[in-house]
C-alpha cells in the first residue's frame, strides 16, 4: 500500500488576508518525485512555505505524516549572500538537526561536510567565502547542505534558476539519487521540457490546482491553456473567496471549478 507523506485539506495560503493559493486538496505519496509548475505568481513558492510551516494556513490544513523530517531550499534570491560566511559554515548548517545550534562539530562532521562537497563537485571549496561563489556553485553548496540534512521530505524552490546546463544535469542526478533512496521530493521548476524528462508527477498551479498527477497528463496542452487563462483572469486585489461546499477525492484530480472571487478567475 502506498504511504502518504503530506495531506492537503482545503488548504488556503496567502498574505495580508489575500489568498495566493486556495482550495488545495490531495496527497503527496512517500517516495514520490513531483514537479510544481505554473506561471510567475501562481503560488508555487507560497505552497513550499506552507508545507514547511514558514507560512501558516489562512484556512484548511497541510499535515505531514508523523516523523517526517523536511529540508527546504528557498529561492536563491531569498538568501543573504553578503553574510560573512564560508562554504563550510553554510553546509554545516545541514548538521543542525543532529548537533543543535551550539553543538561542537566533530572530526566525523567535518569529514561528512567534505564528502557532501565532493558529491556536488565542490571538493576543496570549504574555506571559500560564499559571496565569491558563482550562482551554480552556490546552488551546489546548498544541495550539499540538503545532502547533510538527510531529510525524508525535500522541498526545492527553483533550484535550476541561473545555473548552467552542466550544473542542472548534476543537480538532477542528485535529485534522482534522493528519489532512489525513497525520499519524497517536490521541486518548483519553470522548464517544462526538464519536467517532462525527469519528473514522474506534476502539480500545475494557477492560484489553485489546475491538474495534478502523472506528468504527461498534467502537462497536456489543454491544461496548460486553462492554467494560463486562470492566471490571466486573476485580479491581484480579488476579495476573499466565499467558502463553498465542494470536496475533492484527492490526488490526480482536475480542478476546473468556478468560484465566487469577485473579479477573480473564471473557468475556461
Ligand atoms: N511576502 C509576501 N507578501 C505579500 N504577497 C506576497 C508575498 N509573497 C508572495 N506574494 C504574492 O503571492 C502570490 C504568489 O506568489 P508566489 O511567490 O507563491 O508565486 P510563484 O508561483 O512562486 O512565482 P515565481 O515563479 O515568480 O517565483 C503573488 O501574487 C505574490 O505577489
Amino acid at each position: 500500500m502506498t504511504k502518504t507523506c503530506l495531506t492537503f485539506s482545503d488548504l488556503t495560503l496567502g498574505y495580508n488576508s489575500h489568498p495566493a493559493i486556495h482550495h488545495l486538496d490531495g496527497t503527496i505519496h512517500r517516495g514520490s518525485l513531483t514537479a510544481v509548475v505554473g506561471a510567475n505568481g501562481s503560488g508555487k513558492s507560497t505552497l513550499m512555505k506552507g508545507i514547511v510551516g514558514v507560512l501558516k494556513p489562512m484556512a484548511g490544513t497541510v499535515v505531514r505524516a508523523p516523523g517526517v523530517r523536511a529540508a527546504y531550499l528557498p529561492q536563491q534570491s531569498e538568501l543573504d549572500r553578503s553574510f560573512p560566511a564560508r562554504v563550510v559554515d553554510l553546509v554545516s548548517l545541514g548538521l543542525w538537526p543532529r548537533r543543535g545550534l551550539l553543538g561542537r562539530y566533530t572530526r566525523e562532521d567535518r569529514d561528512s561536510v567534505s564528502q557532501a562537497l565532493m558529491a556536488v563537485g565542490l571538493g576543496g571549496f570549504e574555506k571559500r567565502p560564499i559571496d565569491t561563489l558563482s550562482g551554480g556553485q552556490l546552488q551546489r553548496t546548498l544541495f550539499a547542505r540538503v545532502l547533510l540534512q538527510d531529510a525524508d521530505l525535500i522541498l526545492l524552490d527553483e533550484p535550476f534558476n541561473a545555473v548552467d546546463t552542466k550544473t542542472v544535469g548534476d543537480l538532477i542526478a542528485l535529485i534522482k539519487r534522493w528519489h532512489g533512496e525513497e525520499r519524497t521530493i517536490m521541486v518548483v521548476v519553470h522548464d517544462l521540457d526538464l519536467v517532462r524528462q525527469n519528473f514522474p508527477e506534476t502539480l500545475l498551479l494557477a492560484r489553485q490546482p489546475i491538474a495534478w498527477g502523472e506528468t504527461k497528463e498534467t502537462l497536456r496542452p489543454e491544461n496548460l491553456l486553462r492554467a494560463r487563462r486562470f492566471h490571466e483572469a486573476w485580479e491581484e486585489n480579488a476579495p476573499w473567496c466565499e467558502p463553498d461546499d465542494h470536496k475533492h477525492g484527492g490526488h490526480a484530480h482536475d480542478h476546473g471549478h468556478d468560484h465566487h472571487h469577485g473579479s477573480g478567475p473564471r473557468a475556461a
